[in-house]
């Protein structure tokens, strides 16, 4: 897989930020969080219909999926394909800070032509002792990405915009069995992150042209970005405070 060059936090960064609930209102700027508009009262207004013979309430066009590939340098096609990902859980790690578990992200990926939306199935709401982190952070502007790579080369245009990560502004979601998610293309993003007892398998749906470059960026975090998750089980019970969980930069 094709590494961009590595960079680190600025010195400027702020030492912590907050391990938040997913909602599609806060995970807006990075892409959309799929949830049934019944079960959760912050989703956006979606149409529906019924369906089924009436069995079925549908909610229509309830995530985008647009293949961007066209601004690609290869001009080689994309498919839509469906692929698994088993995620096992990760190993966290006591912060010296806190002394609480912490997850550190060494690595951000990115997919500059095609959303990327991951479909966890077998991660029950009940399942309380397992639940994944969306680590993600906003793309910054071209001036500051000439300033920190070291090969001077600018990758070509993508919807995000084709500059390195802002880690001062990384996010850290942790989101339920009943929510899915799509990382809008080109978004920064932690490989998928679960935490907890069990494994949890994901549906990941994204377009693919086989050139590895376009298909997927990857960059190394130097120094690791070091996420607080605390207790497991607060936190996939949605009983965490929203001030406890926190990531150092
Ligand atoms: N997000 C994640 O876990 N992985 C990827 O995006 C991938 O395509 O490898």
């Amino acid at each position: 897989m094709p590494t961009t060059p590595s960079t680190s936090p600025s010195t400027a960064a702020p030492t912590q930020i907050l391990l938040e609930p997913l909602t599609p209102h806060a995970f807006a700027p990075f892409g959309e969080v799929i949830q049934n508009p019944r079960t959760h009262h912050n989703s956006p207004t979606l149409a529906n219909t019924q369906a089924n013979q009436g069995s079925a309430e549908k909610w229509l066009d309830i995530t985008s999926m647009q293949d961007w590939y066209g601004r690609g340098d290869s001009g080689q096609p994309a498919s839509l394909k469906f692929n698994m990902f088993v995620c096992y859980p990760r190993s966290l790690e006591i912060s010296p800070r806190s002394q609480r578990s912490a997850f550190c992200v060494r690595v951000l990926e990115r997919h500059p032509f095609t959303p990327q939306t991951f479909i966890p199935i077998g991660l029950g709401t009940e399942d309380t002792g397992t639940c994944y982190l969306v680590i993600v952070a906003p793309t910054l502007p071209l001036g500051s990405e000439a300033r920190h790579r070291e090969d001077g080369k600018v990758p070509g245009p993508q919807p995000q915009g084709p500059g390195l990560p802002d880690l001062t502004r990384l996010r850290a979601f942790f989101a339920r069995g009943d929510q899915a998610l799509t990382y809008g293309a080109g978004t920064w993003h932690a490989p998928m992150v679960v935490v907890g007892v069990k494994a949890v398998e994901f549906v990941v749906v994204q377009y693919m042209n086989g050139v590895a470059a376009e298909d997927c960026q990857e960059m190394e975090v130097r120094g690791g970005v070091e996420v607080e998750v605390g207790d497991v089980k607060e936190v996939a019970s949605g009983n965490m405070g929203r001030a406890e969980g926190k990531a150092r930069l």
